[in-house]
């Protein structure tokens, strides 16, 4: 799409089947349909598919039409599960869970290889887990698959949503979203000493507050949990992925890093997250990863009005206008070196700021509906890569040089890593 892009400019329109989709590929058309007080492009578009999805399902918050109900729903996510005070308290969580990944890494056995995005992704599910459902569920893997199906769509490309018209079309499988979590209220009774509020915790007591403008139904606070989990899983293992794979194919970044962590550090034998308020660098490598590798590299709205004009386009009510993360944030027209990986350039830690102002660097979106969870990503994905950072020092397979790391990206609306990321962990003991 961006080598279209650079062929027919910022804005353009595609027919793909019956559906008109206008593609949005740089920061000037950005500001301009999300700056200010225009509301027309602040829906999620649905589709047969999604509409099959949620049959019979409360609608949570992603996908809800923009009105009154998700502004509500929102506002509870953004003030009481979210908050930086919120995501504090589920620090306890992700040191733990990081204690786990170091206690794994360093008891495999010398010489052997470790999956290292396996490993990422066991991190992110459990740390999410625990922090939505207040325990380890059991049945994990069963239920990532579950939600993998329920989720393996996109409302662009799927085959339903391509010829809307098509009734044949709209009779191919749908994998349902029928089995959804263990009972929250079983594990309460058993396990309910003096451990932290978990998401569903703090949903249900929302619910009898007489404050609140939407009614928490138990079908609502399912739909916004599992909304929380599915937009958070993706996003921050492809994130972590990403830059574990872009530091080891860049030694200097790697070893400059390490040093920062480990001067920061000195010979704490544990990370936790106190200590990572310094780490300038790391959070520069954080930032260069996301603007390379954006987990979600592109991002659908719907136009809800008529009168929509884009750089003086008409756009009729109802077009899908897809923003293209991925091209903005590797334009060189904003960025010197485009593909190349330069976490210096974000050393100034204010030169961008991805709360949706900056229109160049949009890894989290931009508008209204901008990702609430950058809080929640920021301090998971910073405890993980201090930790791997810090205790331990990574080599290649035999034979293999950084340079030749398999680095090739699988396009969808995330860009994911093809290839498992195989590396030695060699422990670290500060002298
Ligand atoms: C590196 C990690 C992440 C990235 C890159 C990311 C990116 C995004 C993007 C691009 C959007 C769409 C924004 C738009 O339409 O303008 C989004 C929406 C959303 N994200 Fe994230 N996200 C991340 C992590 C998380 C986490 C950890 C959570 C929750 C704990 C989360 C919760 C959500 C929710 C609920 C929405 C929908 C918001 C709405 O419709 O109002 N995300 N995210």
């Amino acid at each position: 799409m961006r080598n279209l892009s650079q062929q027919y400019g910022p804005l353009m329109m595609l027919r793909i089947c019956e559906r008109v989709i206008f593609v949005v590929s740089s920061a000037e058309v950005v500001r301009e349909v999300f700056k200010g007080n225009n509301t027309a492009f602040e829906q999620r578009p649905s589709s047969p598919a999604l509409d099959e999805l949620h049959s019979g399902h409360a609608i949570g918050v992603v996908m809800a039409p923009y009105g009154e109900q998700w502004r509500q729903l929102r506002r509870i996510i953004v003030t009481h599960v979210l908050s930086t005070r919120c995501v504090q308290s589920y620090r306890r969580i992700r040191e733990d869970e990081a204690d786990h990944l170091v206690s794994v890494l360093a008891s495999s056995p010398p010489g052997q290889l470790v999956n290292v995005s396996a490993l990422i992704t066991d991190f992110v599910a459990d740390s999410a887990i625990r922090s939505i459902f207040g325990d380890k569920l059991p049945d994990r893997d069963e239920f990532l698959k579950m939600m993998e199906h329920a989720t393996e769509f996109s409302t662009i490309f799927d085959l339903r949503d391509l010829f809307p018209s098509s009734r044949l079309v709209r009779m191919l499988p749908r994998s349902g979203k029928d089995k959804i979590f263990q009972s929250h209220a079983d594990r309460k009774e058993v396990n309910d000493g003096d451990r932290e509020k978990d998401m569903i915790d703090v949903l249900l007591g929302l619910q009898k507050e007489a404050s609140m403008r939407v009614s928490l139904t138990p079908e609502v606070i399912k739909s916004v949990v599992m909304d929380i989990f599915t937009a958070a899983i993706d996003t921050q293992t492809i994130c972590l992925q990403w830059t574990m794979a872009e530091l080891v194919a860049n030694p200097r970044v790697m070893k400059k890093a390490q040093e920062e962590i480990r001067r920061v550090l000195g010979r704490k034998e544990r990370v936790i997250e106190e200590s990572l308020r310094d780490l300038h660098y790391l959070r520069a490598v954080i930032k260069e990863t996301l603007r390379l590798h954006p987990p979600a590299a592109l991002f659908p709205r719907v136009c809800l009005h008529d009168d929509q004009k884009i750089q003086g386009f008409h756009v009729p009510r109802g077009t899908i206008l897809v923003t293209n993360i991925w091209a903005i944030c590797r334009d060189p027209k904003y960025w010197t070196d485009p593909d190349t990986f330069i976490p210096e350039r974000f050393e100034d830690e204010c030169a961008f700021d991805f709360k949706g102002s900056d229109f160049e660097y949009i890894p989290f979106g931009a508008g209204r509906r901008i990702c609430p969870g950058i809080t929640f990503a920021q301090a998971t994905i910073e405890i993980v890569l201090a930790n791997l950072l810090y205790h331990f020092d990574w080599e290649l397979p035999h034979g293999v040089k950084s340079e030749e790391i398999d680095m090739t990206e699988v396009f969808g609306l995330s860009v994911k890593k093809k290839a498992d990321l195989l590396l030695h962990p060699i422990p670290w003991i500060p002298e």
